[in-house]
């Protein structure tokens, strides 16, 4: 009898190949499908010696795999996805599990499951997260959907996933596409963290004259303390790296506009559609596209120019102390807007989401692993229907504590005339959670004026109108 294979990889790319080989060393037999013969070599190379099929034709692909067949796919998200979907099916049976293991939007996700489900065939949405090393070594995995699809492929799943504090770092998340909701958000976080880290390097740079080889230090150090994460090592180790094209650091060369495919967008696009405030993730977004302007704001750049030499000297010690803790601050916020959005799209789209479960499976593997994500997970189990961490009592003293820190490290980023949208954006977003009052009745005095929008009163109920001015 042929070989029979435990499980199958369509999309043998950078996250595919590495997905697979981690697959294989966990002792299953894997097959692999890719259209591109140069991706089908590299896994025949470099998974030698393993019990595995490498190939580019479909119906030997799937014939290949015991069944029911656990198939994952790993492509581009989008219309390469349905059309992987559309060239497996003449080869399925009832009962196939296919899982899109990519960055899809989540109704996608959906629309997939029901059109599937009609032809027998499971389908489950699950974001992973760690890049190439992540893949290769442990990732962190979010699976949604049908639990009885996972159960038919967790064993494989725990085995390859991250492990934190013990535990594999994969869970069944919830129904429908709730494992790509889950990733979107991450992303979302990602996105935030990242931007939050690069407003921090400016203003170290510009305002505290920090060499790379001093920022890669202080970011070590930081690492070594409460901001222990994947971003903050990745960064310290990015400043240390030469340049293998000229002189320098290799950080001084690359070009100031970063790209993005769209799961940070979706994030605040989708958290503006629910109504839940995410102004981090909002900024993170933005900050790319003003990157992308590069042209613009090179035009624009010599009409306003700085005089940086004229303002006066920071104290270098104190503002790496405070841009420390405004960090701290700023992270802790940006992961309770994330899963503030968690918590409303979990009631809004039935998902049945559980945050420490999502907290947990986030500790490890994945690229906003860090050491915060143990005291989220605790808060989450004292309070599993805490709807925003910033009314947690784990989180109160660090917050009110880092506020400070923040409106310091903004001070230098105003005086020096560099912008800081993220920071800002979450001391803000802050400020404004924990003020009973706002001003936004002069918004409905102001609607009410130009568009007889009504408003309510603070003193007695029911709906007004005034005429204004009358
Ligand atoms: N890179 C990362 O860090 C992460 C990526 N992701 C997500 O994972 C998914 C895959 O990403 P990544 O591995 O980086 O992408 P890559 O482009 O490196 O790999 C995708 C692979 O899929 C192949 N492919 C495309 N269409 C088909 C098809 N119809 N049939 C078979 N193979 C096909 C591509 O072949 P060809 O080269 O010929 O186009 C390529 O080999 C994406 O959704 C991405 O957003 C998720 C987490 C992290
Ligand atoms: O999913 C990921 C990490 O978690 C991918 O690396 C993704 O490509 C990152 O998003 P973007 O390319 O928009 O920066």
């Amino acid at each position: 009898m042929n070989q029979q294979y435990d499980f199958g990889m369509i999309g043998l790319g950078v996250m595919g190949r590495n997905f697979i080989l981690n697959v294989l060393d966990h002792g299953f037999s894997a097959a692999g499908l890719d259209l591109n013969h140069e991706q089908v070599e590299a896994l025949k190379q470099e998974a030698e010696g393993k019990t595995v099929l490498s190939t580019s034709d479909t119906a030997e692909f799937v014939k290949a795999l015991s069944t029911p067949r656990k198939i994952m796919l790993l492509v581009p998200a989008g219309k390469a996805v349905d059309t992987v979907i559309g060239s497996l099916l003449p080869y399925l049976q009832e009962g196939d599990l296919i899982i899109d293991g990519g960055n899809t939007f989540f109704t996608d996700t959906d629309r997939r499951f029901n059109s599937l489900k009609e032809k027998g065939i499971r389908f489950m949405g699950m974001g992973v997260s760690g890049g190439a090393e992540g893949a290769r070594r442990g990732p962190s995995i979010m699976p949604g959907g049908d639990p009885e699809a996972y159960d038919i492929v967790a064993p494989i799943l725990e085995a390859v996933a991250a492990k934190a504090k013990g535990e594999p770092c994969v869970a069944h998340l919830g129904n429908g596409g709730a494992g790509h909701y889950v990733k979107m958000v991450h992303n979302g976080i990602e996105y935030g963290l990242m931007q939050l880290l690069a407003e921090a390097y400016d203003i170290l740079k510009h305002g505290a004259e920090l060499s790379n080889e001093a920022l890669a230090e202080t970011f070590e150090a930081w690492n070594n303390g409460a901001l222990e994460s994947f971003l903050v090592e990745i960064t310290a180790a990015i400043f240390r790296q030469p340049d293998a094209l000229s002189q320098g650091s290799l950080i001084d060369s690359i070009l100031d506009k970063a790209k993005q495919k769209g799961t940070g967008k979706w994030t605040s696009q989708n958290a503006m559609d629910l109504g839940i405030p995410v102004p981090t993730i909002d900024a993170a977004v933005t900050m790319r596209g003003l990157s992308a302007l590069k042209a613009d704001r090179a035009n624009t750049a010599p009409k306003y120019s700085r005089s940086i030499e004229q303002l006066p000297l920071l104290d270098k010690e104190a503002l790496i102390n405070q841009m420390g803790e405004a960090l701290h601050f700023a992270f802790l916020m940006t992961y309770a807007q994330g899963m503030h959005l968690l918590h409303e799209a979990s009631s809004a789209y039935q998902f049945g989401l559980n945050p420490e479960t999502i907290a947990k499976i986030w500790r490890g593997g994945c690229i906003i692993r860090a050491e915060i994500l143990e005291d989220m997970r605790q808060a989450y189990q004292q309070e599993p229907s805490l709807a925003n961490l910033v009314n947690s009592e784990i989180f109160r003293s660090p917050l009110l504590y880092g506020q400070r820190a923040v409106r310091e490290v903004l001070s230098a980023a105003h005086q020096l005339g560099r912008p800081m949208l993220a920071m800002a954006s979450t001391l803000h977003y802050f400020d404004a959670i924990r003020a009973e009052r706002l001003p936004l009745n002069l918004v409905q005095a102001q609607r009410d004026y130009f568009g007889s929008h009504t408003y309510e009163r603070t003193d007695r109920e029911g709906s007004f109108h005034t005429e204004w001015g009358a």
